[in-house]
């Protein structure tokens, strides 16, 4: 065990305690909690993944995983919107990066499967911080390989399910495709949350219904709201293992101006964090973030909305009480 001074609850070993070691200092881990190394029993693993090879617009997104968690500093242990404690109920850990080839696509994708099989073989439950979105389909690779196809519910301003780019199968617009090509998700319930912004053509909405997905398109989100959402979501996922991708351009520029292929008319981060409240009773099985690109970012805006939206994934995966 280290020697700093951190909360410790239930026996799990939690944040730096900022009452004594002011947040400003040390070394950013996720939320300033433990690293792998320093405890015996993981539950969650947080894990960065710096590749960003995959991308069509603007590059940047390489830095995500150590902005966002500069950016978790100020996260504190006590969740009120959740009545929950996320480091409390459950191990949770930083895991450190990936160290993946920047040089090669194809090698990458290879070594992000590998290194999450590695470390699904310790924790229960991984929280991927990308990257840009190409790396979801090696970690649903790997968390198909542990469950079996699962509901993917996918926040992205973006369908991420076109067929090629410049001739390459393998970019961050098209991950759920392959992902369902290859029998990594089930079908029968996956959804893209948030999508807006011009297509190619009206094909690819068709296409997309074809590899399985269902939509609530931004325009939806003001008729519905948070709670409509969690309903659509709800009714389309029933009680399947969920996996959860979230690109951080779902939200607004205005709320995540840090990243790569923006796009106008997006959900607020209270829209965002009020519907990811509702995966507390879903059966989570993983999740990632991706597409934080720093040096399109001021003030940490977007680097503060991805870590936040971090701390409530986590609050939903921990145990409650009377579960
Ligand atoms: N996955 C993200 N962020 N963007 C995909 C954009 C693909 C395109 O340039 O059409
Ligand atoms: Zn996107
Ligand atoms: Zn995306």
């Amino acid at each position: 065990m280290s020697s700093v001074p951190r909360i410790v609850q239930d026996g799990r070993v939690g944040q730096v305690d900022a009452t004594v070691v002011p947040r400003f200092a040390g070394p950013a881990t996720f939320a300033r909690l433990p690293r792998i190394d320093e405890v015996s029993d993981v539950d969650v693993a947080i894990i960065g993944v710096p590749f960003d090879a995959g991308v069509s617009y603007r590059p940047g997104a390489r830095f995500g995983p150590t902005h966002v968690r500069e950016s978790s500093r100020l996260l504190r242990p006590y969740n009120p919107a959740a009545d929950v404690s996320p480091f409390a109920s459950q191990q949770v850990v930083d895991a450190g990066d990936l160290a993946v080839n920047p040089f090669s696509l194809d090698e990458a994708i290879t070594q992000v499967e590998a290194g999450a099989r590695a470390m699904l073989e310790r924790a229960g439950r991984l929280v991927s911080l990308g990257g840009d979105h190409t790396i979801a389909l090696p970690l649903l690779r790997a968390v198909a390989a542990k469950h079996g196809p699962v509901a993917v519910v996918h926040f992205d301003a973006h369908l991420d399910t076109w067929d090629t780019y410049f001739g390459a199968s393998h970019t961050h617009g098209t991950p759920f495709r392959r992902a369902s090509e290859e029998g990594l998700i089930d079908t029968s319930g996956c959804l893209h949350v948030g999508t807006r912004g011009p297509l190619y053509s009206s094909r690819d909405l068709h296409d997309d219904r074809e590899l399985g997905f269902h939509v609530v398109p931004s325009v939806e989100i003001d008729d519905l709201g948070a709670r409509g959402i969690v309903e659509r979501i709800r009714d389309r996922v029933g009680d399947r293992p969920v996996y959860l991708s979230i690109d951080i351009d779902v939200l607004d520029p205005a709320f995540a101006p840090g990243t790569g292929t923006p796009e106008a008319g997006g959900m607020t981060s209270r829209e965002l964090l009020a519907t990811l409240r509702g995966f507390a009773d879903l059966n989570l099985v993983g999740a990632d973030v991706v597409e934080v690109a720093p040096a399109y970012d001021h003030a940490e805006i977007t680097g503060i909305a991805a870590a936040h939206t971090v701390y409530e994934i986590l609050s939903a995966l921990a145990p409650r009480k009377d579960s």
